[in-house]
């Protein structure tokens, strides 16, 4: 296992001049030994991009990749000594699972008695042991990405494994017990784990530390509960959550806060740079309060939805829709009454130029 330090940043085009030329933007980031990272980001954000550099099957255009302090950066992943799982299944049809399995360490020329051990240990992990002596050709494809995963974590000495959306095929029932599965394994292996996914799920079931990206930019890296807490940056509130997180836009002039219309005293302990900002805070922490309640905006419903455990509440305030979550006791709420909502508390967070600053 190793220590993963990238210092680099990467443009697919000759001569980059702008930041739209990059796939990856100038980013820092460590991988510790024995972590388990999700690279989370929509569609193009630059997650593959950051994968493939880091397995060494593509060199970036400018800086270095380290493991354990030493330059990796031209050097090809057999010699990084890095495994990595795809998309979809990369194993042997004409083999046994227990064959398929025990490829790696054999290619290694590792002893056939810890081979058969580790072999039974992986696949006990992932629930194959009845399947070891059956021809992978027979299986199916959910059985046989089951494969794909094992021989990615079969070898103990790798410097890290890397998961390239390796559930896409897989069905969404057996997906989530996969998902828990692999966070087990990783307690049991302590293996430096690196998954790429678009789904907050997945990463967030998945990972310790999730790094979001958006156009290039690795905006945060952090645990899920600092993912949902303090979102550093406006796209980490907004794509995080389900729904996201309002914004609203406000103002600080001296010691007040300008927020739909009404002017507020700052946040006890809050201070905020004089000027325009955004306040971000989560439908979880919007409460529905008294008229006039210090803190307090109109709001007028939109829509009420029943979601079973509770109520998720669309209304407007000044034009910008919003949502708050609800217990079931607001369900007599219905379109055009107007409520006071409550968006200013310890939860609030404040951004400028989409960036958090308190
Ligand atoms: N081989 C390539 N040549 C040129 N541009 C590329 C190449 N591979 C990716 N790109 C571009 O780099 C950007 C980042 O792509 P990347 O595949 O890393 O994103 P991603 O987050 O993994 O997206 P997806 O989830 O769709 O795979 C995108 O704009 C993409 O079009």
């Amino acid at each position: 296992m190793a220590r993963i330090e990238l210092d680099l940043a990467h443009a697919y085009r000759p001569n980059p001049q702008q930041d739209s030329d990059y796939a990856l933007l100038p980013l820092k980031m460590t991988f510790e030994d024995g972590g388990a990272y999700a690279l989370l980001g929509p569609s193009g954000c630059g997650k593959t991009t950051l994968l493939n550099i880091t397995s060494g099957l593509l060199q970036p255009s400018h800086g270095k990749v380290l493991f354990d302090g030493r330059d990796m950066t031209r050097l090809s992943p057999q010699e990084r000594n890095i495994a990595q799982v795809f998309q979809f299944p990369v194993i042997y049809d004409t083999m046994t699972v227990a064959e398929n399995l025990a490829f790696p360490l054999r290619n290694r020329k590792v002893p056939e008695a810890q081979i058969k051990k580790r072999v039974g240990e992986i696949a006990e992990m992932l629930d194959m042991s009845g399947q070891l002596n059956q021809r992978a050709a027979g299986l199916a494809a959910d059985a046989k990405q089951k494969i794909s995963l094992g021989r990615g974590l079969v070898r103990p000495d790798v410097s890290a494994v890397l998961f390239d959306e390796p559930l896409t095929v897989i069905d969404p029932h057996l997906k989530w017990q996969l998902r828990r599965k692999l966070k087990q394994i990783h307690h049991e292996l302590k293996l430096t784990l690196i998954y790429v996914t678009h789904d907050q799920v997945e990463a967030l079931t998945f990972a310790d530390q999730v790094v979001v990206m958006t156009r290039g930019r690795a905006v945060q890296v952090g645990p899920a509960d600092a993912l949902f807490e303090r979102p550093q940056h406006t796209f980490v509130g907004h794509f995080i959550g389900s729904p996201g997180m309002n914004f609203l836009n406000a103002e600080v002039r001296g010691s007040k806060l300008l927020l739909a219309g009404d002017e507020w005293p700052l946040p006890a302990g809050v201070q905020l740079p004089e000027g325009p900002l955004k306040l971000g805070v989560r439908p979880e922490y919007v409460e529905v309060t008294a008229p006039n309640a210090p803190g307090a905006v109109a709001a007028k419903v939109r829509q009420v939805q029943d979601v079973g455990t509770h109520l998720m509440l669309t209304a407007e305030v000044q034009g910008v829709p919003l949502k708050a979550r609800l217990g079931v006791e607001w369900l007599s709420l219905k379109p055009g009454d107007e409520v006071w909502l409550q968006l200013l508390g310890q939860h609030s967070c404040f951004y400028v130029n989409e960036e958090l600053v308190s």
